[in-house]
């Protein structure tokens, strides 16, 4: 593995039944953080996902430092991590438990600074709850909180801004600028809103070809 992670997009296809969002998308994404933006619809989400294993594409080859997202499925989702602001998957757990689940996937995680996520985000309290009993700020927070912690190559946070209250939006916009300066992960953000920090590439899908 080199020093420097890369995600390479090659002739992306993905259709949902009634839609194609990607038709042919090529892209290189290099370390730091990338600011995806486009307006409502255009497939900020779906991209999310496609490069974080959690869909599969259509068509064309997703690739994080050489691993192909469909042909090395398990060891691809090893390097990368989909925080994405949806409910829960597994809503019997308690956030302990959610927390030791996703750990146990990644056993190179950093426990220590898992802990100083929680405590910084508020939320160190909140482990006895069932996941389902979080608010969705909390919920948030406990998802940003374990993404921080994992040695993940490549990083996808979707809208991460949205429903943070503002000593949160102040620990993450630290610990983003922190990780993309030590340019050791790719961080891919989509939001809405203005950025506070410094991202290290743009890039929008309204201008971007293969996507109609
Ligand atoms: N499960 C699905 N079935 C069918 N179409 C879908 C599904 N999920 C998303 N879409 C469609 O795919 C397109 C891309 O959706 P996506 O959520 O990726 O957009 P987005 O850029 O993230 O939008 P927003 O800025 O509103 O969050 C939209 O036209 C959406 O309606």
């Amino acid at each position: 593995m080199g020093l420097n992670p890369s995600v390479d997009v090659e002739n992306l296809g993905f259709h949902f039944a009634t839609r194609s969002v990607f038709l042919g998308l090529n892209l290189r994404i290099g370390p730091g953080l990338t600011w995806l933006r486009g307006r409502n619809g255009r497939g900020k989400t779906t991209l999310l996902k496609l490069l974080g294993g959690a869909l599969a594409p259509s068509r064309g080859h997703i690739r994080l430092d050489g691993l192909d997202s469909d042909k090395d499925a398990l060891a691809y989702r090893r390097l990368s991590f989909y925080c994405g602001g949806e409910a829960p998957a597994l809503d019997w757990l308690t956030a302990r438990e959610w927390l030791e689940l996703h750990l146990a996937l990644y056993p190179d995680a950093d426990r220590d600074a898992l802990g100083r996520h929680l405590d910084a985000f508020h939320i160190a309290n909140v482990g006895g709850q069932p996941v389902t009993g979080l608010s969705l700020g909390q919920y948030k927070k406990l998802q940003l909180a374990l993404a921080l912690a994992l040695p993940a190559r490549l990083l996808l946070v979707d809208e991460p801004f949205n429903g943070l209250d503002t000593q949160a939006v102040g620990v993450l916009e630290d610990e983003l600028a922190r990780r993309a300066h030590a340019g050791t992960s790719c961080i891919v953000l989509t939001s809405h809103l203005d950025l506070q920090l410094a991202p290290t590439t743009t890039l929008d899908l309204d201008a971007q070809p293969g996507v109609p």
